[in-house]
């Protein structure tokens, strides 16, 4: 046990944890004052826990298998360690211990990167209060965080409600009641009639896969404009799609009526030919015109960010599904975590959309601001065609009239994530295909409806 934190949470965890029975000790970083909770809490030891301030000449030497619990410091930081603190951290790093971080890895900024090669505890886990901290979902905090976990510590749930914030993070109890059950009189025109716009010579799969998705995600009819090539491969392998088959062979050339359709999806697999990228024109301005809601995937992100001056028609509400590369094209290149999270919000709140940007925790940005952090999804997901799939079920979504724009996406990146998690409950990651998520959508929405 390392304790400073200032109120003495390590101090509490060493008594808690010598009353079940383990054998504690607990080092000190020696501090020219403490505070009167740490004082407290230090009295409150037993005195059969040994306590000793840490000295630098002769750091401890910790058994085989220890366990080390890191309280040294918490959120307060707000410049890297050095001195002594430094060296313990680099001590501790280096034991081979097993190491637990409460509330923070020591060293860790809360809320700002962290400048390279500071001193930080590469925790194994750490254990946090109440709700997780933004810091533990960062890609690059990964190996410091390591797994975590947060423990009720019975703060006031009306408080926490109540308190505006600029991140969320999404689980099922956020998610509990937004998905509406099918009525009992409902009929396929109770579900919306989609429009998607997929595939190109090569790519006509993840065409394939997000007409799958679409369906599985509860759409009433889907129907999909795909280039010559797509037609018989998609007529043959999902049946259930009606093909509104494009005059070119190779790509898709040609917009169609939107008239008919209850939202519209464009982008998997849809390459960008010149041809193509005017049809991402005028369906921009068609769908601003017809109020239609439009989700703008893969390649149709690419052509955005190559003709930039396309972002000025997005509709607004519209929906991007960026992966992080993607969304460096339409913006510019991230210097962090942190920076990546400032783009979006800037970005959603400039062209007033809605975006998806995508991975372990896919972070939705709103036109109002706020940043939701998505809780399902395994790395099984980090395979060919998975963000296909997403597209085809937020199209669903977007489609059911009854969803507002915010709930289709909260629930259709949520349900993604959790038709993998099932699907890889069989397949296990490394074996987890697109297709097998795809399979799961149904499920997963199952497990919302019935919440
Ligand atoms: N079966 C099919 O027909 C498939 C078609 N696809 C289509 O192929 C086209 C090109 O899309 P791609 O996305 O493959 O190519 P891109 O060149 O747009 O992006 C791929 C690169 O993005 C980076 N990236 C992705 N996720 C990241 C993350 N979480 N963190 C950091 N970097 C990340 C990686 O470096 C990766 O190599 C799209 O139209 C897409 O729909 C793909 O979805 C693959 C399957
Ligand atoms: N490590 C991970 N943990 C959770 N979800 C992941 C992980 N890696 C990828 N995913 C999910 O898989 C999908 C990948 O989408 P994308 O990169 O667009 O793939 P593709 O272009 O091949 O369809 C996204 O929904 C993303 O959130
Ligand atoms: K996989």
């Amino acid at each position: 046990m390392w304790s400073r934190q200032q109120r003495g949470d390590g101090l509490v965890v060493a008594r808690q944890l010598h009353l079940s029975g383990y054998a504690v000790r607990v080092w000190l970083l020696p501090a020219t004052n403490y505070t009167s909770d740490f004082t407290v809490n230090r009295q409150r030891l037993p005195a059969e826990v040994a306590c000793a301030e840490l000295n630098l000449e002769k750091l401890p030497t910790l058994p085989a298998k220890a366990t080390v619990v890191d309280a040294l410091f918490g959120t307060g930081l707000s410049r890297p360690l050095e001195g002594a603190a430094a060296a313990v951290v680099t001590y501790l790093n280096k034991s081979g211990a097993v190491v637990f971080a409460i509330d923070l890895p020591s060293g860790l900024f809360a809320n700002a990167p962290q400048p390279a090669d500071s001193a930080v505890v590469q925790a194994h886990h750490t254990v946090g209060f109440e709700l997780p901290k933004l810091a533990y979902l960062l890609p690059h905090n990964a190996r410091f965080v390591g797994e975590w976990q947060v423990l009720p510590i019975s703060l006031n749930q009306e408080f926490i409600h109540n308190t505006p914030v600029d991140n969320y993070f999404v689980d099922a109890k956020l998610l509990a009641g937004r998905l509406p059950k099918r009525p009992k009189f409902a009929h396929k025109g109770t579900f919306g009639h989609a429009l998607l716009l997929a595939g190109s010579y090569g790519k006509i799969g993840a065409a394939v896969l997000a007409a799958r998705a679409c369906l599985h995600g509860g759409v009433g009819l889907l129907t999909v404009r795909t280039p010559v090539v797509g037609y018989s491969i998609l007529q043959t392998t999902v049946p259930e799609a009606m093909v509104l088959t494009d005059p070119a062979i190779d790509f898709i050339t040609e917009l169609p009526d939107l008239k008919p359709y209850a939202a519209v999806g464009i982008g998997p697999g849809l390459g960008q030919e010149a041809a193509t990228k005017e049809v991402l024109k005028q369906l921009l301005q068609q769908a601003t015109q017809a109020s239609v809601p439009l989700i703008v995937d893969a390649d149709a992100l690419n052509l955005l960010g190559t003709h930039r001056e396309l972002l000025d028609e997005l509709p607004t509400n519209a929906l991007l599904t960026p992966h992080p590369k993607e969304f460096e094209r339409l913006t510019e290149p991230a210097r962090d975590d942190y920076h990546r999270l400032e783009l979006l919000r800037a970005f959603c709140q400039r062209y007033r959309c809605y975006c998806v940007l995508k991975g372990a925790y896919t972070a939705l940005g709103t036109p109002e601001g706020p940043v939701y952090f998505n809780s399902t999804g395994n790395p099984g997901m980090g395979t060919g065609g998975s963000g296909d799939g997403l597209t085809g079920l937020l199209l669903a979504l977007c489609a059911d009239q009854r969803l507002s724009p915010l709930d289709a996406a909260l629930l259709g990146v949520f349900a993604h994530g959790r038709a993998g998690d099932l699907a890889a409950q069989q397949t296990g990651e490394a074996g987890l295909i697109a297709s097998d998520i795809v399979r799961f959508i149904g499920p997963a929405l199952h497990e919302l409806v019935a919440q």
